[in-house]
């Protein structure tokens, strides 16, 4: 499948805006060029995340996800699509560092790393202290992408005003965002055939920016035309045989928030990684959602009916969250449902 382009260098505005218009009402995927994160920021980036990935699983278990939902989640524990088994990945959860007033509330907190910054190395081998090393690389690399992310994000959410036709209708709905930034491994497994790394499935919140490793293949769209799995070409779209060349590409997509958000006129679309467990896929997910106090209600056309009730951010995370995490309780099930 291929997906359009939309190089922000190269177009106007108002090109853009409405390509992004386009692509929103028709699946909701677009790739998008020359956006403002660092090449060096990206490299490092993968970088640290190979590292990290490959140290022994009892120091990456050290900084496991929490209730907050930050932190390392090892293979299985996810299961998107319900159907399935659980997905064969691994990934960590690095949120917003949240303010001291909001502690107490559902998922905030401060951010999990190992080896916290608090905690004094003592008596460590060597092992433990190359470990050590590769935890603080990860984690300032980290903090560099999650930074620069929020940065082109901020300046980029205005366009889906703008092509609603509501220019300024997001500026206090991000204030402050909740961006999640989830670098994934997807490790070699034994599998007979096609296994789903990453179980199908719609994303939950208003925006997400995947950047795939290079050269990597296995995300597919399920287009509902033609009810068949499309293989996404990644970084190669319209170019044939262009795919290397540009690695820093992102695979943007509307998730299932902003259809609700927009009554179902822009496309959140379910999709998938699969594999033939052969070979290793890394790939890291920025998910970029509003604050959660802020209050969702669907944009309606005029004479159009809101398919969807008055909502929370929060009310409407913590409900998708507890459908897909095991390790997940929110007590709020069911706490956001289509009408
Ligand atoms: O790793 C990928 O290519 C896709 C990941 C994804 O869809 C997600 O994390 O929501
Ligand atoms: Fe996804």
């Amino acid at each position: 499948m291929k997906l359009p382009i939309i190089d922000v260098n190269a177009l106007t505005s108002s090109e853009i805006t409405a390509r992004v218009r386009l692509a929103c009402e028709t699946n909701g995927f677009f790739i998008l060029r020359n956006h403002s994160v660092k090449q060096s920021t990206v490299r490092e980036m993968h970088e640290a995340s190979k590292l990290f990935y490959a140290l022994p699983v009892k120091f990456k278990m050290r900084a496991k996800q929490n209730a907050n939902n930050r932190g390392y989640s090892p293979i299985m524990e996810e299961k998107l699509d319900l159907n399935a088994n659980g997905d064969s990945k691994e990934g960590f959860y690095i949120g917003r560092e949240c303010e001291d007033w909001e502690m107490d509330l559902p998922l905030r907190g401060k951010n999990v790393w190992w080896p916290p910054e608090e905690e004094e190395a003592k008596d460590e081998d060597e092992e433990e202290s190359e470990a050590r090393k590769i935890g603080i690389r990860f984690r300032l690399a980290m903090e560099q992408y999650y930074e620069e992310m929020v940065q082109f994000c901020d300046g980029f959410v205005p366009t889906f005003a703008e092509a609603l036709g509501l220019p300024g209708f997001f500026e206090d709905k991000f204030k402050p965002h909740n961006a999640l930034l989830r670098p994934l491994k997807y490790g070699k497994v034994k599998s007979e055939g096609k296994q789903f790394a990453c179980g199908a499935h719609s994303d939950y919140g208003v925006l997400t920016m995947l950047w795939v490793q290079p050269g990597s293949e296995g995300l597919e769209i399920f287009d509902e035309k033609s009810e068949s799995w499309m293989q996404v070409n990644l970084g190669g779209a319209e170019e044939e045989g262009k795919e290397s060349e540009r690695p820093d590409d992102f695979i943007c997509n509307i998730g299932d928030l902003m259809q609700f958000w927009t009554n179902d006129r822009f496309k959140s679309t379910v999709h998938r990684v699969v594999t033939d467990g052969t070979k290793e896929r890394y790939s890291a997910a920025f998910f970029y959602e509003p604050s959660y106090e802020c209050e969702i209600e669907p944009i309606v056309l005029e004479g159009e009916e809101p398919k969807y009730e008055k909502t929370t951010f929060l009310k409407y995370i913590l409900a998708k969250y507890d459908a897909t995490h095991e390790a997940f309780d929110s007590g709020e099930k069911n706490a956001s449902k289509k009408k």
